[in-house]
């Protein structure tokens, strides 16, 4: 028999905190996993105690999901050298904007035979184009990665809802262990082949977020909202098409697609923040610090990633939903002006 694998979890934030949850009560419960995971912590201070300190005396992350408890196998490390230097799969979920330095760290570091998953929904600008950031932590670290995406607000998967998500990867004994790890009765996995797809949607989804709490924001009804949410779904197909060999229609249809789109328009932190943006006079940074307690937005970094490749490629024209949340959050056109440039 295989000897147990080790998981290291890189990122505690609200997201990665909640999926410690399912992490940690599946390893406790299969002789695939060691029982103990490691959790790197960004260590900060929370009223005078170390955030660490508290995962491992109280077991709740007070600060990213408080009201919340997590599995006590779940250990909390300060060093992500240390986090991951014995792991054999290593989950990334951090907000996208800090992957590649995290990658730099522990590159050199990480056992080899070593896999991973990336939970993270984002795309990078480089001088090339655009990368998925399962392909800087392939290029940075030389291990095979597979993508969890899906309709997954972490407060609702911590309390147990039910929800879906779908799990990209291209190779098929990784994705049986990635299986293993993430399902549960409550959280529903389906495995897909095209995790570039998965991967595509799970960043746009996030711009359109913010396109629809334009929508709010502005007083707009559910028929125009919805109109909003199909053509940035039709971006997001077209986007992933031209850019991605071997795009399926059917894996819009899983929960990284549609049901992402409809779960981040309603509920997500981007349309909150995009909404209040409307009325609030002050900018998406501002906004993000005073509303989010240290939560990071992802989509008006993604369409401001997306834009340098559509700009340089003079196809701004083709996507006016991605190109308007752009202008709108970094450019200063009016967010009143939103649908006449949709
Ligand atoms: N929150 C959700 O509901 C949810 C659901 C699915 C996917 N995701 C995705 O998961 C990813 C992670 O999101 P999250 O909600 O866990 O994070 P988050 O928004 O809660 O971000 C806060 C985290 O960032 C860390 N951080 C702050 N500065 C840092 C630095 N300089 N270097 C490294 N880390 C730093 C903080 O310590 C904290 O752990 C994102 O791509 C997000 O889109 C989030
Ligand atoms: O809160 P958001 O907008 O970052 O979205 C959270 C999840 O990605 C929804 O699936």
């Amino acid at each position: 028999m295989a000897a147990p694998k080790k998981v290291a979890i890189v990122g505690s934030g609200n997201w990665g905190s909640a999926i410690s949850k399912i992490i940690g009560l599946n390893a406790q419960g299969s002789s695939n996993f060691d029982t103990t995971v490691n959790m790197w912590v960004f260590e900060e201070m929370i009223d005078g105690e170390k955030l660490s300190e508290i995962i491992n005396t109280r077991h709740e992350n007070v600060k990213y999901l408080p009201g919340e408890k997590l599995p006590e196998n779940v250990v909390a490390i300060t060093s992500v050298v240390e986090s991951v230097k014995d792991a054999d799969i290593l989950i990334f979920v951090l907000p996208h904007q800090f992957v590649k330095g995290v990658c730099e760290q522990i590159k050199g570091h990480v056992k080899p035979g070593a896999f991973a998953c990336s939970l993270i929904k984002g795309v990078d600008a480089t001088q090339g184009g655009i990368q998925l950031v399962s392909r800087i932590i392939y290029k940075t670290l030389g291990m095979d990665v597979s993508v969890l995406m899906g309709a997954n607000i972490a407060s609702e998967v911590a309390r147990g809802d039910f929800c879906e998500s779908t799990l990209g990867s291209r190779n098929a004994d990784n994705a049986q262990l990635l299986y293993e790890l993430f399902h549960r009765d409550h959280f529903r996995i389906s495995i897909t082949q095209d995790a570039a797809t998965v991967e595509v949607c799970g960043a746009i989804k996030n711009i359109i977020a913010i396109a629809a709490g334009f929508c709010d924001g502005l007083g707009y009804g559910s028929s125009t909202k919805a109109a909003v949410m199909r053509i940035g779904m039709m971006e997001m197909w077209q986007f992933a098409t031209n850019y991605y060999k071997g795009v399926q229609l059917g894996t819009f249809l899983e929960s990284c697609g549609f049901s992402d789109v409809i779960a981040t328009c309603y509920g997500g932190r981007n349309r909150k923040v995009a909404e209040a943006f409307v009325t609030a006079n002050k900018t998406i940074e501002e906004l993000e610090k005073e509303m989010l307690n240290g939560q990071k937005l992802q989509g008006p970094l993604a369409s401001y990633e997306v834009h340098q490749l559509l700009k340089k490629e003079d196809k701004e024209k083709d996507y006016p939903l991605m190109t308007a949340v752009y202008r709108i959050c970094y450019e200063g056109a009016p967010v009143t002006d939103f649908l006449k440039m949709i």
